[in-house]
């Protein structure tokens, strides 16, 4: 790519897309496109293909998407499947007949069957059955992928998939029900020091409400207060976590250096094996995850493990191996990148 060419970033405002838009900047691309979901819903395809015939940008990254966590995920599972095939239709398509040099699409780890050998290789796609909890968000992932391949092989497209493993950082979504765990633990952890602390004005604040007693019977239905927080599932899963500008380096890193046609053996595209892991190749239980937060955060209240909520796959661990050897590797380790977030979270929200 070079800095002037046109560069669209779908979803710019989201927690990957704006550490890639701010990633981009800072390696000086000056010529990028962004529109927000009122401006351009994705899901319109009249919308999408007057867009690209428009601005015809030349690379496209596509980080818009309908993203949640595993309650989100498994109660509204018609949004989630609907949404993302509509998203990526569209703009797969259109950027094939815009001629777009190349695009880069993000999946997901919850592609790979929710029993797949540790560390999950990108050759388990397709080999065995899907978690339940995230199965319409995955099969949605899973039919990117299989068209960014066709694409290629039937129209000579050059087309990437980048499946990345669960994600945190500054502009992710902080909702006690609908995010994902890392956010939600900081945020849960956060407002029960504050109740322990009698920082009521601040709770208040942070959750908008009237009154703090408002706000702490909607925290009890979280199961947060001053002496303990609720942990979803029995805290036995293990989950790796990347910082979002590592992701968002990660990215560019392949859309500057990778092409498809140089990035798969003529044996890999055989086994339909086309996509790449990003992740640290590290993980956690949910327990040691929630632990590392309540000692960053300083609460000297109880974690409290919920079984009557959802576990979802057991163990998800990525490896990186192909990842690696092209190039490139995480710098933010899980503690330093809460350390962040925590920071960030305190002084944005
Ligand atoms: N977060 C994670 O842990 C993981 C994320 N991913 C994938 O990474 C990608 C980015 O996720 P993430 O940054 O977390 O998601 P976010 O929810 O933070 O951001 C999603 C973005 O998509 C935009 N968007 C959603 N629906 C539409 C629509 N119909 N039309 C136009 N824009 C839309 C939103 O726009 P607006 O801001 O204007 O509303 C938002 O900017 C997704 O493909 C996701 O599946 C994969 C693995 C883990
Ligand atoms: C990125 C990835 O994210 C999702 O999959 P997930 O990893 O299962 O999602 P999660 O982050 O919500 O949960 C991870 C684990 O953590 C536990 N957990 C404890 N306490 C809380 C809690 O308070 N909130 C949440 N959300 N989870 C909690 C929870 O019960 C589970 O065991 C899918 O969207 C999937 O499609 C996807 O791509």
């Amino acid at each position: 790519m070079n800095k002037t060419d046109k560069i669209y970033i779908a979803g710019h405002r989201g927690l990957v897309g704006s550490a890639i838009l701010e990633n981009l900047q800072q390696k000086g691309y000056s010529n990028i496109v962004t529109k927000t979901h009122r401006e351009l819903d994705l899901t319109n395809q009249i919308a999408v293909a007057d867009f690209f015939n428009k601005e015809q940008p030349e690379y496209v990254i596509l980080a818009a998407a309908k993203v949640g966590g595993i309650i989100a995920n498994n109660i509204y599972r018609a949004d989630f499947i609907y949404e993302n095939m509509m998203i990526q239709n569209n703009v797969i398509h259109q950027s094939y007949v815009s001629q777009v040099k190349k695009l880069l699409f993000l999946g997901s780890t919850c592609i790979y069957p929710k029993n797949a050998p540790q560390p999950m290789k990108e050759g388990s796609l397709l080999t065995d059955i899907l978690e339940y909890t995230n199965e319409p968000y995955a099969i949605a992932k899973i039919a990117g992928i299989k068209m960014c391949e066709s694409y290629n092989l039937q129209y000579g497209t050059n087309f990437i998939s980048v499946m990345p493993t669960n994600l945190y950082g500054p502009n992710d979504n902080f909702d006690l029900e609908k995010s994902h765990v890392l956010p939600a633990l900081v945020r849960k952890i956060h407002l029960a020091k504050l109740l322990s602390e009698s920082k009521f004005d601040e709770v208040v604040k942070d959750l908008g409400v009237n009154s703090i007693s408002e706000a702490k019977a909607y925290l009890e239905t979280f199961g947060v207060s001053e002496n303990s927080v609720e942990i979803w599932g029995s805290g036995k899963p293990k989950r790796e976590f990347l910082w979002s500008k590592d992701m968002a380096d990660a990215c560019v890193f392949i859309m500057e250096k990778r092409d498809f046609s140089d990035t798969y053996s003529d044996e890999e595209k055989e086994i339909r094996n086309t996509h790449i892991n990003i992740g640290t190749g590290i993980d956690v239980s949910i327990k040691e995850l929630a632990e590392i937060i309540q000692d960053i955060i300083d609460f000297k209240g109880h974690l409290v493990f919920n079984t009557d909520k959802p576990d979802g796959t057991m163990r998800k661990l990525t490896d990186v191996s192909k990842l690696n050897s092209l190039g490139w590797k995480h710098t933010v380790e899980l503690k330093e990148g809460i350390i962040k977030i925590y920071k960030w979270y305190v002084s944005n929200k």
